[in-house]
């Protein structure tokens, strides 16, 4: 076998998005700061005992480290393909516009919003130009840019994106009630008369809302939850964008059902990191014994599994459906096989015997629950779709756990179950016509395609992202020199409204050999200190969770109700 594709982790989920926000600005001067060595970049590795590195620039220096961290960690998500060098020029600029406009809005909260929005987009694969409005979408509504603002220093396509995604904004209000039928009208009329993509960003923006909506009054909680449920995450899962429409509806169900939720919630947090590490472990396993085969050797060219733990609203609705047992849910773990047959055009039936070869495979390997077993290979869904089902328990004598469901099944068949009359968007997304889903997809396709073209590089730039070793870098470097002078210093400070006595302070930080200039060496060692304060912020971000979980669990633990009875006891008494 030529290659075997890696498994999936678990759990599916986007990376959180590590920005922070600024510091005040001020501070002493940034020429008292100590320069941090390159070496320190290379942090201790206690993590509660770091090296002490310098304390980070302030002032302007501060704002073009916040440019340069955040515009390295959205290139970096969006991945090479997607980073051309129009791509970054364009992020460049919006977050250039958006950062001083944000910085001080909502007590610096806005920032950071507008970056969790753009790392979901970017996480989404969505082009710059869809990750550019949705920096700027925030300070458009924090009223710090205009309309104008966009359209003379950013363009005109990404000003029409959020001219749209404004529009959707307001889509909701056309409803008196919203219940299930009008619902799906104007899912329908969303996915017929808006770009597609500003769908997309009204969703990720959506996601944002839903993750901080602790902070609205409570029957705003619940308006905001019922509309995600009912418009908002099926039309996720139609446009096929998966775990943000798992993370929706789970967060709407949380405050649409709190007493339900908990139960769900409770029961699957129990057994979750168990069950996530086992999923990792059997995918694993699963995919060095396939590899191993001598007959899927054959006939097969590449192998991949997925993995998942069930979501919070999945697994309710499983359990509401037909009122089955938990433990009748065969899928809350998941695996999914996906086979690549040969082509060598022996034999067109390769692709089934594949399946069920491997089918065979994990018959040897595990326990198969007798009876729940689905060959959709040998006889397809109506609606096209093919997969093998198995479930399999994992339970091991004195524990119990919930079933595990693997389907199988080829490349064809897999791209067939996503996009075709079988998609998930049809399973999931409440589009009921075929016909409609694959328009969605050809017209999803066209406005890729025509930002794609918009922002392809030139063929005769010497500055296309081939060419560029560090895009960041390369938007500082104006003239592409290879050097980044003080006037290049002074233009970008002055466009983050800085002055250029901030420049002149980062540039004397920044230039080792003082020569005036910075060269990429000098700017990449800024970067390794951008990158480890960030990690530092991060570190103390997941600390700081666990703490949060630790107090909560001696809370709940009855710990403090017990004192505070004592007390409570005594204080009757006397
Ligand atoms: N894309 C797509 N996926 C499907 C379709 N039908 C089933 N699936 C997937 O296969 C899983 C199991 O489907 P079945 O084996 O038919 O099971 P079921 O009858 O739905 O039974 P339960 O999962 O126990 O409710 C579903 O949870 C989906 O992940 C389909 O038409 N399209
Ligand atoms: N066996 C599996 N292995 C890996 N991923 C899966 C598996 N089954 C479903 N998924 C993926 O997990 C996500 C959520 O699945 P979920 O269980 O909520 O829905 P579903 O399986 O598609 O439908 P149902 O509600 O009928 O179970 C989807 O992206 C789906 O493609
Ligand atoms: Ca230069
Ligand atoms: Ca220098």
């Amino acid at each position: 076998m030529a290659t075997a594709a890696t498994a999936a982790a678990v759990p599916a989920g986007g990376r959180p998005y590590r920005y922070r926000r600024a510091r005040p600005r001020c501070g002493p001067p940034l020429l008292h700061r100590l320069r941090l060595p390159a070496a320190a970049a290379a942090a201790s590795s206690s993590p509660l005992a770091p090296s002490t590195p310098a304390p980070p620039p302030e002032g302007g220096g501060r704002l073009v480290a916040e440019l340069v961290g955040a515009f390295n960690e959205l290139t970096e998500r969006m991945g090479e393909e997607l980073a051309t060098s129009s791509s970054s020029s364009l992020l460049f600029r919006a977050l250039k516009l958006a950062l001083p406009a944000l910085r001080d809005a909502d007590g610096g909260r806005a920032l950071a919003r507008a970056l969790a929005v753009a790392a979901s987009l970017a996480d989404l694969q969505m082009d710059a130009e869809v990750i550019s409005a949705g920096i700027l979408r925030e300070a458009l509504d924090a009223g710090a840019v205009s309309m104008r603002d966009v359209k003379a220093q950013i363009g005109i396509s990404t000003a029409h994106l959020l001219h749209e995604s404004l529009r959707l904004k307001h889509a909701p209000s056309k409803l008196d009630v919203l219940d299930d039928e009008s619902a799906s009208a104007l899912r329908k009329f969303c996915l017929t008369y808006y770009d597609i993509r500003a769908v997309i960003l009204e969703l990720a923006l959506k996601l944002d809302m839903m993750r901080h909506l602790d902070d609205l009054p409570k029957y705003l909680q619940r308006i905001k939850s019922l509309e995600v449920m009912k418009i908002y995450a099926p039309l996720a899962h139609a446009v096929g964008a998966g775990n943000l429409s798992l993370e929706l509806e789970d967060i709407s169900f949380r405050y649409l059902f709190p007493h339900s939720y908990d139960h769900v919630d409770q029961w699957l947090r129990s057994q979750e990191s168990e069950c996530k590490a086992l999923i990792n472990l059997y995918m694993e396993q699963l995919l060095q014994t396939l590899k191993a085969d001598e007959e899927l050797k054959r006939i097969v060219q590449d192998i991949s599994i997925q993995g998942r733990y069930k979501s919070r609203f999945s697994t309710m609705k499983k359990l509401v459906k037909d009122g089955r047992k938990p433990e009748d849910v065969k899928d809350i773990l998941a695996l999914r096989v996906i086979l690549e047959p040969r082509c060598d055009g022996t034999s067109s039936d390769w692709g089934p015997r594949a399946c069920h070869r491997t089918h065979e495979i994990i018959q040897a390997l595990w326990k198969e629950v007798p009876g729940r077993t689905k060959d959709y290979i040998s006889r397809p869904k109506e609606n096209g779709y093919q997969s093998l089902h198995v479930a399999i328990d994992v339970s091991e004598p004195g524990k119990m756990r919930p079933l595990m469901e693997i389907q199988i099944r080829t490349k064809e068949m897999h791209r067939f179950a996503v996009g075709g009359d079988a998609s998930h968007s049809l399973y999931k997304g409440g589009l009921t016509d075929p016909g409609e889903a694959k328009r969605l997809k050809a017209i999803m396709l066209a406005a890729a395609e025509l930002a794609a073209l918009c922002l392809r590089d030139l063929p005769d730039s010497d500055r296309g992202v081939g060419n560029c070793k560090n895009p960041a870098f390369c938007q500082l470097d104006k003239n592409g020199d290879g050097r980044i002078s003080i006037e290049e210093l002074t233009e970008v400070m002055e466009d983050l409204g800085a002055g250029g006595e901030d420049a002149t302070e980062l540039m004397h930080l920044l230039d080792a050999n003082s020569d005036g200039s910075l060269s990429f060496d000098e700017f990449e060692s800024f970067q390794r200190q951008i990158e480890l304060m960030r990690s530092l912020e991060d570190e103390d971000d997941h600390y700081r969770k666990i703490l949060k979980e630790k107090l909560h669990t001696v809370d709940s633990a009855g710990l403090i109700h017990v004192y505070r009875k004592k007390l409570g006891d005594k204080l009757l008494v006397s």
